[in-house]
């Protein structure tokens, strides 16, 4: 098999006239701790969706553990754990019923996986699954979807109404799957901090576009944000490539910009008599910037897009 799990070729979907994936090339390699980010609507559930040959695409294709995701054999989808948005469960079940009809479905099952992840999030066997709360049901579902094993987790926003103790259970649970093994988890998330504790690789999609496809440092070494400090007589900033965003206030001017350059940095430092300093970002802050407001978008497919 490649060192991809999954591979995208110009994968595209319209509903209707409107098309909410765009041309994706993806590429997640084996292995892997795979961070899905964009904002809300951008696309990320179709995309996910269509991975696992849920919904048709319109064009283009995908291939997942290297079989076309739109002709998956239930063995195929036996090496795959999805994890849905919402964490559905059968309410009438008790918690123990839920992982005995769920083990039945599969050749393999780690019960000690099952039970390990029921005790992270301190989950009462015999309690009904319909009376969990919101992030109980979300560590029920988790159990659920680890137990098989599977090669590949696909999870989409595992993290929606988790406390910030369960968040951390979650983490682990990821960590603990791929040090162990040789597998890949494929997640999209809206919690930044998480993704950062977890993610080796990211993908950006705004609007149906791939804006980055990249490791994490990758990502941060790119979008860099640099202060100038002044008297109030701020310093005249030519036409900046890259230039993200620009906030000022009495004594300050913020700088955020993707892929500067040494030169560029030079240039500023010159034109300010070197009262510029660059301050860390946070990947929330970077990719809040990235996806933000201004409108120069071609630049980002440019510059970012499938940067290894
Ligand atoms: N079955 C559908 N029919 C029509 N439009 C749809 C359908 N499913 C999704 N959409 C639209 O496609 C766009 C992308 O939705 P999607 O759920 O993939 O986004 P997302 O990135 O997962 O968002 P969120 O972070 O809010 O979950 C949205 O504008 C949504 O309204």
């Amino acid at each position: 098999m490649s060192e991809y799990v999954i591979e995208t070729q110009g994968l595209t979907k319209y509903f209707g006239k409107t098309c909410v994936v765009s041309e994706l090339n993806l590429k997640v390699p084996k292995g892997s701790i795979f961070g899905f980010l964009g904002r809300n609507g951008a696309g990320k559930s179709t995309t996910i969706r269509m991975l696992l040959g849920l919904v048709e695409p319109s064009r283009g294709s995908a291939q997942v553990l290297g079989k076309d995701c739109w002709n998956l054999s239930p063995d195929d989808r036996a090496r795959i754990g999805y994890l849905p948005e919402g964490h559905h469960v059968y309410g009438w079940m008790t918690i123990e019923e839920c992982g005995k009809f769920q083990a039945a479905f599969y050749k393999h099952w780690n019960a000690s996986i099952f039970e390990a992840v029921l005790s992270h999030f301190r989950l009462d066997r015999k309690g009904r699954a319909g009376n969990l709360s919101r992030g109980q049901r979300a560590g029920l579902c988790l159990a659920l979807v680890l137990a098989p094993e599977p090669e590949l987790l696909i999870l989409d926003d595992p993290a929606l109404g988790l406390d910030p103790v369960a968040r951390r259970s979650l983490i682990q649970s990821m960590l603990y799957v791929t040090r162990t093994t040789d597998r890949t988890i494929l997640f999209s998330s809206h919690l930044l901090s998480d993704v950062e504790r977890v993610a080796d690789e990211i993908a950006v999609l705004d609007l149906g576009t791939l804006r980055a496809s990249c490791k994490l440092e990758t990502f941060r070494q790119h979008v860099r944000q640099f202060v100038i400090r002044h008297d109030g007589n701020e310093p005249p900033l030519p036409d900046l490539p890259g230039l993200l965003q620009t906030f000022r206030t009495d004594t300050e001017t913020s700088l955020t910009f993707a892929n500067i350059g040494p030169a560029e940095i030079q240039r500023i430092q010159v034109l300010t008599g070197n009262r510029i300093e660059e301050v860390p970002l946070s990947l929330e802050d970077a990719f809040v910037t990235y996806v933000g407001e201004r409108g120069a978008k071609s630049f980002f497919t440019k510059d970012l897009e499938d940067v290894k």
